[in-house]
């Protein structure tokens, strides 16, 4: 995911869960007495929900905000975007790396966040050990928010297998997110992040919806993440549209109603602590 403007302007289901998911979960957050917190969020992308639902939590004399974000187009728009004061800065991390983390990062922070970026991962035990890598080693917890299903997914997997389009989705399952069709998906995440040595481990699946206002608006939302489309040609885009629009009727993936499109799907929300070693005994 590149393309930060036009991200920026179509990411309002992204938002309005992020909002809805911090004023329901940010009590479990545990400040520091002394409020000199120091969070990490991973996948800011363009950086208006780190700056619109995270920055205002933070404690008055916060130490450091970080955004940070596998693409370099990204951490630049969001840089560029958001001056927000001197604590905060957006960082290139892939968080499923296998590298060693960054000296400045590991160890550092007393909180992480992560809205709507970990169902891109397809290494998620090596992206949960880099979350437990990040947070210091007296301790801290992370708030972990991403995408289970989605009929997007039945869609592209649905294109990926016509001859048309399978040419350019070949790597289909790499953007499809590995909890995809999963039996108790939140029981297998907490088992994980039990295994990389989490505990106080609280996971939910949330049913949601989300009302599209307008078929343009839907579009516009489904071209700000959809990565096959800067592989097809540029003439070839309306056919494209056309095919990916005749599916979500074909396999009735949407319930319309005069203008609006409603849309359902599966969000994962993990909350968990890390806890020093000589404390490890509960969970
Ligand atoms: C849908 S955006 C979410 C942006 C923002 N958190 C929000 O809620 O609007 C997902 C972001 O995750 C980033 N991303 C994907 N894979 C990643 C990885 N392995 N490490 C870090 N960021 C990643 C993408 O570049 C993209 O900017
Ligand atoms: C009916 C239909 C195909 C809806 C798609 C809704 C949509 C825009 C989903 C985006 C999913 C996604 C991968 C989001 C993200 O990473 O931000």
């Amino acid at each position: 995911m590149n393309r930060a403007g036009l991200y920026q302007r179509a990411n309002a289901v992204q938002r309005h869960d992020a909002e809805q998911i911090l004023k329901e979960y940010s009590y479990l957050l545990q400040w520091q007495l002394n409020g000199q917190d120091n969070l990490i969020d991973i996948g800011s992308g363009s950086g208006d929900v780190l700056k619109d639902f995270i920055y205002p939590l933070m404690p008055r004399n916060f130490g450091r905000l970080v955004g940070s974000d596998i693409s370099s187009k990204m951490c630049k728009y969001a840089r560029k975007t958001y001056k927000l004061d001197e604590r905060c800065d957006f960082r290139i991390l892939d968080i499923a790396t296998e590298k060693e983390l960054p000296i400045d990062l590991q160890g550092q922070f007393d909180h992480v966040t992560s809205f709507y970026c970990l169902h891109w991962v397809q290494n998620q035990r090596q992206a949960l050990r880099n979350v437990y890598d990040l947070l210091r080693s007296e301790g801290g917890d992370c708030l972990l928010v991403f995408l289970v299903d989605n009929p997007i997914y039945d869609v592209y997997l649905s294109l990926s297998k016509s001859s048309k389009w399978s040419s350019y989705m070949a790597d289909v399952e790499r953007f499809i997110c590995p909890f995809h069709r999963i039996e108790k998906p939140q029981n297998k995440f907490a088992a994980m992040l039990r295994e990389e040595g989490f505990n106080h481990i609280k996971t939910e699946l949330h049913h949601k919806t989300y009302d599209y206002k307008g078929v343009d608006i839907l579009k516009d939302n489904i071209e700000a993440v959809c990565p096959f489309l800067e592989r097809i040609p540029r003439h070839q885009h309306s056919e494209f549209w056309e095919d990916f629009f005749n599916i979500i009727i074909d396999l009735d993936l949407q319930h319309i109603t005069q203008q609006q499109i409603t849309v359902t799907y599966k969000l994962m929300v993990a909350y968990a602590r890390k806890t020093p070693k000589f404390l490890n005994n509960d969970s």
